[in-house]
């Protein structure tokens, strides 16, 4: 497990570019047997990916979570953005499709992934937040989650949020989590941008072609600056941050936070004359 540090809004405007992927881009989640997980100090939010194509891959704590188990005082949320898979909670075998979700209780044993054909793997993406408590580990879809319509073609940005961890949908302590997808045509997300001091947000982009790339904005409104990001690759965004982007063409997201509270309308719209 990969540990990183926080950072403060007046050290970052100096960073060059290989420090702010350094700091903010996490660039290899999905390998080819593997569970890869990036610890951030920002909220101690775990940042995973897990891709099991020949193999059974079990979810362990490690050394750095000093814990008998990775669930012993986290909760998970998983989304497959790959082919069928399955996850088995201790005895329990879920079941999850493309965009499937798996919200897993703090408590339960160390979660097993596997793909149900290893010619189209699935890819679980993980996000694990600290846990002061149980709730149920429930599956949830993106029939089960009420679509929000977003943006318009006019300005490139239709899409439609589809919320599955959070305050009117599966319940948890601390994590929100959902995703994202822009229609065709459409490559901006979140714009106008905002930030919300009171959560930090990863973003994971996929549904990118190879040649495909997105520029992902980042930093104090005032101060903004970018990374190129390819498909299956995620941006950490400290409370400080904005976090919004344009594609090479339409994708999707998804969408991670944790922090002081769960609403995920605590927003700050930036103002457009504020935005440098
Ligand atoms: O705080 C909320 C998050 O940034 C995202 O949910 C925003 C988003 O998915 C979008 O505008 O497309
Ligand atoms: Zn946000």
């Amino acid at each position: 497990m990969q540990i990183r540090h926080s950072t403060n809004p007046k050290d970052a405007k100096h960073y060059d570019t290989t420090r702010l992927r350094e700091e903010y881009l996490i660039e290899s989640l999905m390998e080819q047997d593997k569970i890869n997980l990036v610890y951030s100090q920002i909220d101690r939010v775990i940042t995973g990916g897990a891709m099991p194509v020949n193999e059974r891959l079990s979810l362990a704590a490690g050394d750095a979570l000093r814990a008998t188990s990775f669930l012993q005082r986290r909760e998970l949320g998983i989304i497959n953005v790959g082919g069928d898979g399955t996850v088995d909670v201790g005895g329990t075998e879920y079941a999850l499709g493309k965009l499937d979700c798996l919200y897993v209780s703090r408590g339960e044993a160390d979660p097993v992934f596997s793909s149900v054909d290893s010619a189209n793997p699935a890819l679980f993406y993980l996000v694990s937040t600290p846990a002061h408590t149980e709730y149920p580990t429930t599956k949830y879809t993106q029939q089960d989650a009420n679509p929000i319509h977003l943006g318009s073609l006019e300005t490139s940005n239709k899409r439609t949020i589809y919320q599955y961890i959070h305050e009117k949908g599966v319940r948890s302590c601390q994590l929100v989590m959902g995703l994202t997808l822009l229609d065709t045509g459409s490559v901006w997300n979140t714009f106008p941008a905002h930030t919300h001091d009171r959560r930090m947000e990863v973003y994971f982009y996929f549904n990118l072609g190879e040649d495909d790339r997105v520029m992902h904005l980042m930093g104090e409104p005032h101060e903004t600056r970018h990374l190129v990001v390819k498909n299956h690759q995620a941006v950490l965004s400290p409370s400080w941050s904005i976090h919004s982007g344009a594609g090479t063409r339409n994708y999707g997201f998804i969408w991670a936070m944790a922090g002081e509270n769960q609403a995920f309308d605590d927003m700050d719209a930036i103002d457009l004359n504020d935005f440098k």
